[in-house]
């Protein structure tokens, strides 16, 4: 849209948000040579950012997030827009597509506390804080004594009210504590099989117009193949699973040697009953693996864990 041939970037205003648009921004400069005042940033407030007091689950769900810089892009005021892919709704409206994604930083959820090393370390009757339906039933699942309440706002805001003791622990995605450079507040990793990530954990998608070639053109150079496999079976597998946004759900594929290996979990926010299927085969496959997955949790997983 941009007739003089500047690449404009919408993002969310954090300050991973903001990150992950200048990572998107400086390797763009990289593979295309261009001068610094090609690629501008342009920070959008969306009604996500608006949503503190309650869990965004309650307040309509993961497309607060992206609404506003979806508008932006369809109006031409921006080219391209960068998002966390945990953050993202299933569908984008029609004209807006994903053109590609960063290569995938660490999936891993991390522990941070003053309280103890690990999570089964913490006392009997500790209180976790958390949004996440996902990490509250996971921790359940492990620690079925664990109090889980409310835990929002930026990472920063979290951190802070684990120092200050308000929480005697939190989760927090590795791959955003690392890329904020925060990673030394981590007390432990969570291990990859007792707790699987979200759909996208890791992963930064650039979304682009769908009739723009010279913008997703650009991209394409930029994009990581293994990453966006990974992305379609975790993608597909959650658009199955989709009809209730207060359903815990985790959702993790690889790329290995030429194969795609894709594992999803289903949980009943207590964590008392969790149902999981995995696939695995060729990438061109990814997502009709992952929406087989979820399939198979459908057929098993009582109705009353996946309804409205
Ligand atoms: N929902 C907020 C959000 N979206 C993406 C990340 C972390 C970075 C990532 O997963 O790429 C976070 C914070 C967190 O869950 O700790």
């Amino acid at each position: 849209m941009a007739g003089d041939g500047v690449f404009r970037i919408g993002t969310r205003g954090s300050p991973l948000a903001l990150w992950q648009a200048r990572t998107v921004r400086a390797a763009l400069i990289a593979a295309h040579g261009l001068p610094e005042e090609a690629v501008e940033i342009v920070v959008i407030k969306t009604s996500g950012d608006m949503i503190q007091d309650r869990a965004l689950s309650q307040a309509g769900g993961k497309g607060l997030f992206t609404k506003e810089i979806d508008a932006a892009l369809l109006d031409g005021g921006v080219d391209l827009a960068v998002h966390s892919a945990k953050d993202m709704p299933t569908l984008f409206p029609d004209g807006i597509v994903i053109a590609g994604y960063l290569p995938r930083e660490d999936v891993r959820d991390a522990f941070i506390s003053t309280r103890a090393r690990t999570l089964m370390e913490l006392p009997q009757g500790a209180v976790v804080g958390s949004a996440s339906l996902r990490r509250q039933a996971l921790i359940r699942r492990l620690r079925p004594d664990i109090r889980t309440t409310l835990l929002r706002g930026n990472v920063e805001t979290r951190l802070r009210k684990i120092a200050e003791g308000e929480f005697d622990a939190t989760l927090l995605a590795l791959a955003g504590l690392k890329r904020l450079g925060m990673a030394d507040r981590v007390a432990s990793v969570l291990d990859l099989d007792a707790f699987p990530p979200a759909v996208g954990q890791g992963a930064i998608a650039v979304t682009a117009r769908d009739g723009d070639a010279r913008t997703r053109a650009a991209l394409q150079a930029i994009a990581h193949a293994e990453t966006g496999i990974a992305l379609a079976a975790e993608r597909a597998f959650l658009t199955v699973l989709d009809g209730s946004c207060r359903t815990p759900i985790a959702g993790h594929a690889v790329v290995e040697g030429g194969v795609v290996r894709f594992r999803g979990l289903v949980l009943r926010a207590d964590g008392s009953e969790s149902f999981e299927a995995a696939r695995e085969g060729a990438p061109e496959d990814a997502a009709r693996l992952g929406g087989e997955a979820g399939r198979d949790i459908l057929a098993r997983a009582p109705s009353d864990i996946l309804a409205h």
